[in-house]
């Protein structure tokens, strides 16, 4: 099996050679052929492929012309609004990407319709509740979203709300137009002085934060999660759930829809809190038990409640809460101003255009986020790593499966220096691919070896000396397995491959217990014989009688004359004949010929 790019290719800055990390089907053969020599000219064949193969992006809602302008620039841009799941299922199997708002539910049933050629899913704004992130992820597909752009705006519509609400805005609104002039009926309730609490505070939290207090309120914030400094910065006390709701005299919510924060206003939860609280949510329906909330909204336990995300979108047209009159209500508009929208579309866009291309995206949602500089530092220790799995597993002749490695990565950086998720996911790629149809890259790495049973163990060790280089060697080891080549079982009983850098070129520098030093390009013949003059001979003519280069050959041995093993980098295929000729030297006890 070829060897396709492992994280549907790393990316690399202009001029080197690159790795890119989302896995690019169409592409992979070729970035294959080219791969192995012309290393220098790699990346921008590359870039220049992905360019050719026009993606098509499919764009399920309504974006920015900003956003719209640029991915036309580069793909097939399909506009299809209000899909039915039908209708998107038969739409994405044609499409590498798909751009969405908060209205598309983007299941299960998308990926699996998608059969494999969906390649990123950009939400354009933050929620990515909408997103089945399991599927996405078992089927390799990047999930990025546009975290930054809407913030502002979403925190203008938290204190519009809060401001409508207190003041009965809307209601007198209704009012006035319906011919009456109703002003005992309106009075409202200042804010300055009163307590708010802000649930969730990142970045739209912070923002509301930050605005309430210009307007007077003493703001108490609680997030399990958020960093002290930065609530201090802002003059906000953290406290714990309990004490925000038993305090506050408004509460605003702007915390994610996880598991752990469904439903997370409850009877329960309303029962503790001030009578007469107000409540405002710009986060997510469901965040709130809402049949909850319209039992306390009767009882005036929450006088007023200030509402623009519902458990569904839209919300029943006879929904008991949306008609309450101690409701204001708006349509999911937080992200809606013309200027988010903008901004958002411009954040996608770049987002899906770059995972296309294979460069890193900075808001990848489930993947791990690498910066450029540390992916392009680890460039060939990704090649290295990926080969070495490939290299370990073709080794594998019985035994009970492969299901127990070990990686090994030798260092003078301390762990903190040095990032090895990609290198881990590489190694799942080689040690996968060889054997299954299925397709690995960054994203869904992890997922397919536990799918296998493949239980990964990494183990650092820690060089003395500098540490400039990121890495000294890595060293890949199956347990409880048998090996079609004896001698790559090390002392200790397991098959063992170890590999380091040379001059940016991946070599192999271990074989079982025995050291080699072969550059990992092309293919490999191992031979086990008795160390002897005329052996390199001898297998360097049968190799060039039918014209196959050998790119590096090496002896490692336990001692003179004795049992030696010799590696062969081959830039071609031998032929059968050719590979029985090498076994048949009387001088060689074993051998094997494997792909890399
Ligand atoms: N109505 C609208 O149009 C918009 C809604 N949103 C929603 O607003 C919410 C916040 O967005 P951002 O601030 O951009 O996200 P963020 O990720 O910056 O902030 C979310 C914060 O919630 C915290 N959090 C997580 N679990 C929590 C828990 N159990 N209790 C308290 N805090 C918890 C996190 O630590 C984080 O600090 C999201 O739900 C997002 O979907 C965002 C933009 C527009
Ligand atoms: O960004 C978010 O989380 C939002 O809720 C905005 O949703 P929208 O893009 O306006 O459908």
């Amino acid at each position: 099996m070829a060897a396709s790019p492992l994280l549907t290719n790393l990316k690399l800055p202009p001029d080197s050679t690159v790795v890119s990390w989302l896995g690019h089907r169409v592409l992979s053969s070729t970035f294959h052929v080219n791969c192995c020599r012309h290393r220098l000219h790699q990346s921008r064949r590359f870039s220049v492929l992905a360019m050719e193969a026009k993606p098509t992006i499919l764009v399920a809602e309504k974006l920015g012309d900003a956003g719209l302008k640029l991915l036309k620039q580069f793909a097939n841009v399909d506009c299809s609004y209000n899909l039915s799941l039908e209708e998107l299922c038969t739409k994405i199997s044609l499409c590498d990407a798909l751009i969405v708002r908060s209205g598309t539910k983007v299941s299960r049933d998308v990926f699996e319709a998608s059969a494999g050629r969906l390649r990123v899913v950009g939400r354009a704004g933050v929620g990515i509740d909408n997103v089945d992130l399991a599927a996405a992820t078992e089927h390799g597909c990047l999930v990025v979203n546009a975290p930054t752009a809407n913030t502002v705006a979403a925190a203008e519509h938290g204190i519009a709300l809060l401001m409508a609400m207190a003041r009965n805005i809307a209601q007198a609104d209704a009012s006035i137009k319906a011919g009456k002039w109703e002003r005992s009926k309106y009075v409202g309730v200042s804010l300055v002085g009163k307590t708010l609490a802000v649930m969730g505070f990142g970045k739209v939290g912070s923002e509301v934060s930050r605005r309430a207090k210009g307007l007077g309120m003493h703001v108490i914030a609680h997030d399990p999660y958020a960093p002290a400094d930065r609530a201090r910065a802002i003059g906000v006390q953290l406290v714990s759930f309990e004490e925000a709701i038993v305090s506050a005299d408004f509460i605003s919510l702007h915390m994610p829809l996880t598991a752990s924060t469904a439903k997370i206003l409850n009877d329960e939860t309303f029962a503790k809190m001030k009578k007469g609280v107000r409540l405002v949510n710009v986060a997510r329906g469901g965040v709130i038990d809402e049949e909850a909330l319209v039992r306390a909204l009767d009882v005036g336990i929450v006088a007023q409640a200030a509402l623009d995300v519902f458990t569904e979108e839209p919300p029943p047209r006879d929904s008991k809460l949306v008609q309450h009159e101690n409701v204001t209500a708006s349509p999911h508009l937080g992200a809606s101003t013309m200027e988010a929208q903008e901004g958002v579309a411009i954040e996608i866009a770049e987002a899906v255009l770059g995972a296309l291309k294979g460069e890193l995206a900075a808001t990848a949602v489930n993947a791990p986020m690498v910066s450029a500089q540390v992916l392009s530092e680890l460039k060939p220790y990704v090649t290295l790593s990926e080969k070495l799995g490939r290299l370990a597993v073709q080794l594998v002749a019985g035994g009970s499966g492969v299901t127990n490695v070990k990686i090994t990565y030798a260092s003078a950086r301390g762990p903190d220096d040095l990032d090895t998720r990609v290198l881990r996911a590489t190694i799942i790629k080689g040690l996968i691919e060889p054997i299954s149809s299925v397709f690995v890259n960054l994203v869904n790495a992890d997922f397919n070896a536990k799918q296998r049973g493949l239980r990964l163990v990494e183990e650092r060790i820690i060089l003395d000396g500098s540490p400039e280089s990121p890495l000294d060697s890595i060293q890949v080891q199956i347990f409880n397995v048998e090996s079609r080549f004896a001698s790559a079982i090390s002392d200790f009983g397991e098959i063992n491959v170890e590999g380091r850098v040379k001059y940016g070129i991946p070599h192999l520098t271990k074989v079982g217990s025995f050291g080699v030093d072969v550059s990992l390009e092309g293919s490999i013949i191992l031979c086990r014989q008795v160390d002897q003059p005329g052996m390199i001979g001898k297998v360097g003519s049968i190799l060039g009688e039918e014209n196959v280069n050998v790119s590096f050959m090496s002896v490692g041995r336990m001692a003179p004359r004795k049992q030696a093993i010799m590696a062969i980098g081959v830039d071609e295929e031998p032929s059968r004949k050719s590979l029985r000729r090498i076994g048949e030297i009387s001088a060689v006890e074993e051998f094997v010929y494997l792909k890399l």
